[in-house]
């Protein structure tokens, strides 16, 4: 087992790790969230069909025409109809916009730029060949591929699979993922609080950021500081693809969640991350479940979920981790130097075409409402000494707490 890694050590050893669950085919309309798994090949072009974009009148164009036309109109197209009449040289056709284009027609005029007299339309601005026509498989053409495999589901690909008829995609199963909090000290919101005691809010920030991800989530009650209940619940937490456990994950006595997971079987991978907070986060492994044990701090837990556990998830999804890094100002100093890394949870301010980083005041591992509405997690090097204001420094975007500020 490795020891106080660093973070791109951690992601590391989870890559070696990854593996994508089995696939289904669902239905287009519930699709969204998912990720593909085979790609899509189009049946049909988009357009199926060479058509107007706007109203107005449908002919023969010619280089030479004069400045001013006279034409015949023969037959009118709205959309949804389907022109079998040819136009002949004089003749037009009056159109509406999404209508297929008649045979004869080269182009359109739009309707403003006319001047009906009866059936004889004056074009009082011809156009040239081509004018306005938007061409069978213009956006997409019939065999192409038009999403590969790995792409996530969102109004935009599931509306543009609708667009080409698709009824069903292939896409991996959802993942499933164990929730267990762990501490002697906890109670279940609903009972009543005694002396020594405090509620579970860990669960319940898990699980909301779970479900952010597009993750089917089983929580086990919370268990004791006690080796046999711990591993008994462990044990029953069969079939996931992943487990999170907080608490218990340092040093004392009453940390016991790393001989929990070695009781199951579980083969340790790493135990301590060199950034702060969330330091003793570990990472087990048993056939394909993963185990992270993070810290039993409400802050450090959501703060290692993102750094550690969602890119895992994310990548476990059949996504590409592309976790975007990028420069923000501080908006407000840091006081406290030390020797670990560590990550500063911070609200986005755009101002002057900057993005600035506001640091909580608040940031103990243990303050959970300090928070609310952070969406950067600002990345302080370890021996960086005060973060002062206007420094720039790199930050990471959190999404499940991502509105932008
Ligand atoms: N001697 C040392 N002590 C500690 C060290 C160390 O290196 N040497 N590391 C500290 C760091 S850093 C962290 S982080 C914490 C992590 O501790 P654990 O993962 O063992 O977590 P617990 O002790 O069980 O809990 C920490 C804290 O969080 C509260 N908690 C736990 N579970 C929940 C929950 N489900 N909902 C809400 N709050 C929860 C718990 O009551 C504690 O206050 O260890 C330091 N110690
Ligand atoms: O690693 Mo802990 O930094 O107090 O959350």
């Amino acid at each position: 087992m490795e020891t106080m890694i660093s973070l791109e050590r951690a992601w590391e050893i989870i890559s070696e790790k990854i593996h994508t669950p089995e696939t289904e085919e669902i239905l287009l309309q519930e699709s969204y969230h998912r990720v593909l798994a085979k790609s899509v090949i189009s049946p049909i072009a988009m357009p199926p069909f060479d058509r107007s974009p706007l109203d107005g009148y449908a002919y023969a164009a010619s280089n030479s025409d004069p400045a001013s036309l006279s034409l015949h109109m023969v037959s009118e197209i709205p959309a949804g109809t389907y022109p079998d009449r040819e136009l002949k040289p004089g003749e037009c056709a009056k159109i509406f916009t999404g209508a297929p284009i008649p045979v004869g027609a080269n182009c359109v005029v739009r309707m403003e730029d006319t001047e009906p007299q009866g059936n004889l339309i004056q074009i009082r601005r011809p156009v040239s060949p081509g004018s306005n026509i938007v061409h069978q498989g213009e956006e997409i053409q019939e065999d192409e591929v038009v999403l590969v495999a790995e792409t996530l589901l969102t109004p935009s690909t599931v509306g543009l699979l609708a667009a080409l008829g698709v009824e069903k995609v292939t896409v991996y199963r959802r993942l499933r993922i164990g929730l267990l909090s762990t501490g002697s000290e906890l109670r279940e919101v609903g009972q009543a609080l005694s002396p020594g005691k405090i509620y579970n809010s860990n669960t319940y920030t898990l699980r909301g950021m779970l479900i952010e991800c597009g993750c089917e989530v089983e929580a086990a009650s919370f268990v004791p500081d006690r080796l046999p209940e711990m591993i008994e619940t462990l044990s029953g937490l069969q079939d996931m693809d992943a487990i999170i456990t907080t608490g218990g994950a340092s040093v004392g006595e009453y940390d016991l969640i790393r001989e929990a997971l070695s009781g199951i079987g579980c083969e340790l991978l790493f135990w301590k991350v060199n950034f702060k907070p969330g330091t003793p986060a570990a990472l087990g492994i048993k056939g394909k479940q993963f185990y992270f044990a993070l810290s039993g701090n409400p802050a450090a837990a959501m703060i290692t979920y993102e750094l550690l556990v969602r890119p895992a998830l994310k990548r476990m999804s059949g996504l590409k981790d592309n976790e975007a890094v990028f420069p923000v100002k501080m908006a407000g100093r840091f006081g406290k130097s030390g020797r670990q890394r560590r990550f500063l949870r911070a609200r986005a301010i755009f101002r002057d075409g900057e993005i600035w980083a506001d640091p909580d005041y608040a940031q103990g591992s243990g303050i959970l409402r300090s928070m609310i509405g952070c969406n950067l997690l600002v990345d302080v090097p370890g021996g960086h000494g005060p973060v002062e204001k206007g420094e720039i420094l790199l930050a990471r975007w959190i999404p499940a707490e991502g509105e932008i500020g």
